[in-house]
């Protein structure tokens, strides 16, 4: 497991420092992007979440190094997207839901005293499985995120077009800004869903099988613009595609789920490692299992 972390970490040397707030402007936010930066972006150390008394997923001891594309893959209900929630603080909003462990982002442990979620939220942006443009203008859609987020921005036209060309869709609707974004399609919504998440100067953007609704001519599109994101972001996608983890992955999380003698099942983390590796030759035999087809 190349980049798992030990499931020991509250001793740890670099244990987070528990800081008043995760508070960066965006000037900050610029300044410091990955490559003047070391070390993993997310590290979960014995994460473990729970929906009331339900333990979903446990065991999750992850590293997710920077500007690469992270894939976690695993049989249905396995907990991808729990634990993909739990890295920006989205499990918040779901009544009953509950994560123990750490969650490091930057060093900052992000479910410390006095973090402010929304900071979270907008350091580490989400793309959902289905497009979710507001129904507002494709302008609309850029622009509110910085607005309500209140960042300082000195054009918002030019923080537009940036976030829209870097989620590959300016061209398209360079001459449409003010119509609505519904009138888009599907993959069109993607990117601009992504443009949306860009728009906040994110530094990690987390994918929820982001291509699952789109045609394969889509999809191709979205697979091409995560290679070139991670120039500047890091990212972490669930997908039930395996050819997709293959194809845009540098690592790979597998996660299996496991009845307890009730009949319970709870998801746990099997093995994490280079995709490569992964895909030709796994450590765990589930893993082996489940990429060969053999079950899940
Ligand atoms: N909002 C929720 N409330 C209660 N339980 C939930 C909620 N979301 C997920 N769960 C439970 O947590 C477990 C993991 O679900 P999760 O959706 O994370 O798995 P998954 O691997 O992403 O599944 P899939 O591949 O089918 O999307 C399941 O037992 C599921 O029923």
């Amino acid at each position: 497991m190349a980049h798992a972390t030990s499931p020991n970490t509250h001793v740890s040397a670099d244990a987070p420092q528990k800081t008043p707030g995760l508070h960066l402007d965006v000037a900050h936010a610029k300044a410091s992007r990955p490559a003047s930066r070391s070390g993993p972006a997310i590290t979960c150390d014995d994460v473990k979440v729970f929906y009331k008394q339900h333990l979903a997923v446990r065991d999750v001891n992850l590293s997710f190094a920077r500007n690469e594309v992270s894939a976690l893959i695993g049989p249905s209900g396995c907990g991808k997207s729990t634990v993909l929630r739990s890295l920006n603080r989205m499990n918040d909003l779901i009544p009953g839901a509950r994560v123990e462990g750490m969650v490091r982002f930057e060093g900052t442990d992000i479910y410390g005293e006095g973090v402010d979620a929304t900071e979270v939220r907008r350091r580490i942006g989400m793309v959902f499985q289905k497009p979710n443009p507001f129904p507002k203008s494709i302008y609309e859609n850029i622009a509110y995120g910085p607005r309500v987020t209140k960042m300082q921005v000195d054009n918002m036209d030019d923080l537009v077009e940036e976030a829209l060309r870097k989620a590959a869709i300016w061209d398209e609707v360079k001459g449409k800004l003010k119509e609505s974004a519904l009138a888009l399609s599907g993959g069109q919504q993607q990117r601009l869903c992504i443009a949306r998440a860009i728009a906040t100067k994110p530094q990690v953007i987390l994918m929820d099988e982001p291509c699952s609704a789109l045609d394969p001519i889509a999809t191709l599109k979205i697979e091409d613009l995560m290679e070139e994101l991670t120039k500047e972001f890091t990212i972490i996608i669930v997908t039930h595609n395996m050819q997709q983890a293959a194809r845009v992955s540098q690592r790979t999380a597998f996660f299996t789920a496991e009845a307890d003698e009730h009949g319970d099942r709870t998801g746990r983390l099997v093995e994490y490692d280079e995709t490569a590796k992964m895909f030709s030759n796994p450590n765990d035999q589930r893993t082996e299992d489940y990429i060969s087809g053999r079950f899940g």
